[in-house]
């Protein structure tokens, strides 16, 4: 029997208005997720990777009730966060924390780290002052900084400490759930190990599930036992990560997984990630030859995600718009 979801994404849509519509853009919107779905297990870590401009960050808002999707839904604890009122909303929204791409910009410059940390405390209300010094003092410790650096200001700090920090604010309140959106992008690569070990420590130590977004597969590969591929708004395969990035399915996950680096490898001109040729007839799917599943007319009739062995999950190439 599969364990319960933590987090439920449901046949999620979202489409964007443009700000003047363009030909052949329908009715002047420009979609962003498109029939997204996948399950986040409680304790173990999901990861979404795909090129910029997949519809990872607008999945995130919505897995965190930040933005409404045009259609679908998200169940926290099987709890849809769409269908609640205000307060239970506010409620639901307590076990989630998120982590964000930017350490320089997700810290107010104005407020002492102490303050900063504590926010998310604050707005659940109920906790005296005293306690509140005390956990982020604690806190700062488990990060690795120093319980005096509550006092200081953020500009104060270098980037991996100050990730560090939006580490420390995201598990204050320890939530079940954290989001961290390209977390470690903006950080030195020496750093950035150092900041994923401890993320993973820290989750593991408080039992908070861990929902990973990136562009670096490297990254989801360091932390999640779980991943979904994006592409331009729809997951294209999923599965156990190890497998899916060993042996990639789908077409897309094996450019991804070409165009990633690696210091073991003989460096070759990088291929650039490309929508594949348009089919020669207009219709069907251009990688019908050595698609996985042997269905030549997949473009047109599966855009949905289908079982692949190993636990994986893979969507025919589904033609692009
Ligand atoms: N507020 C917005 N208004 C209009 N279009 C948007 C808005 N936010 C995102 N988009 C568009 O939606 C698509 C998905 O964007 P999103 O930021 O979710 O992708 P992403 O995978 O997170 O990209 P990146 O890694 O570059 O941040 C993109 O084409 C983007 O231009």
């Amino acid at each position: 029997m599969s364990a319960a979801p933590l987090l439920d994404v449901a046949d999620v849509h979202k489409a964007y208005r443009l700000p003047r519509p363009r030909p052949f853009a329908a009715h002047g919107f420009k979609p962003a997720l498109s029939g997204v779905s996948f399950a986040v297990i409680a304790g173990r870590s999901f990861g979404v990777v795909g090129e910029s401009g997949s519809g990872k960050s607008t999945l995130a808002r919505i897995a965190l009730a930040l933005d409404r999707p045009d259609a679908g839904a998200v169940r926290l604890e099987g709890r849809s966060l769409f269908d609640l009122g205000r307060r239970d909303l506010r409620a639901q929204r307590a076990h989630m924390q998120m982590i964000f791409q930017d350490p320089f910009g997700s810290l107010d410059p104005r407020m002492r780290v102490e303050r900063i940390i504590a926010e998310p405390l604050a707005a659940q209300g109920g906790v005296s002052r005293a306690e509140r010094r005390a956990r982020v003092a604690a806190q700062l410790q488990a990060v690795g900084l120093r319980p005096g650096d509550a006092q200081n200001y953020p500009h104060e700090f270098s980037g991996g400490q100050r990730q560090r920090i939006a580490i420390a604010r995201a598990l204050i309140t320890r939530p079940k759930l954290v989001i961290a959106d390209e977390p470690v992008s903006a950080l030195d690569v020496s750093v950035q190990a150092q900041a994923l070990n401890l993320m993973t420590d820290l989750m593991r130590d408080a039992g908070v599930t861990f929902l990973l977004i990136s562009h670096d597969l490297a990254v989801v590969a360091h932390i999640c036992e779980t991943t979904a591929v994006m592409f331009r708004g729809k997951i294209v395969e999923a599965g156990p990560t190890a497998a899916l990035f060993a042996s990639p399915a789908h077409p897309y996950t094996r450019e991804l997984v070409d165009a990633t680096p690696r210091l073991d490898r003989a460096p070759k001109a990088a291929a650039p990630l490309s929508a594949p040729p348009a089919p020669a007839s207009g219709r069907g799917c251009p990688y019908a030859p050595r698609c996985p599943q042997a269905r030549p007319r997949c473009g047109e009739d599966a855009p949905a995600l289908t079982e692949a062995g190993e636990g994986r999950r893979v969507a025919c190439w589904f033609p692009l718009g």
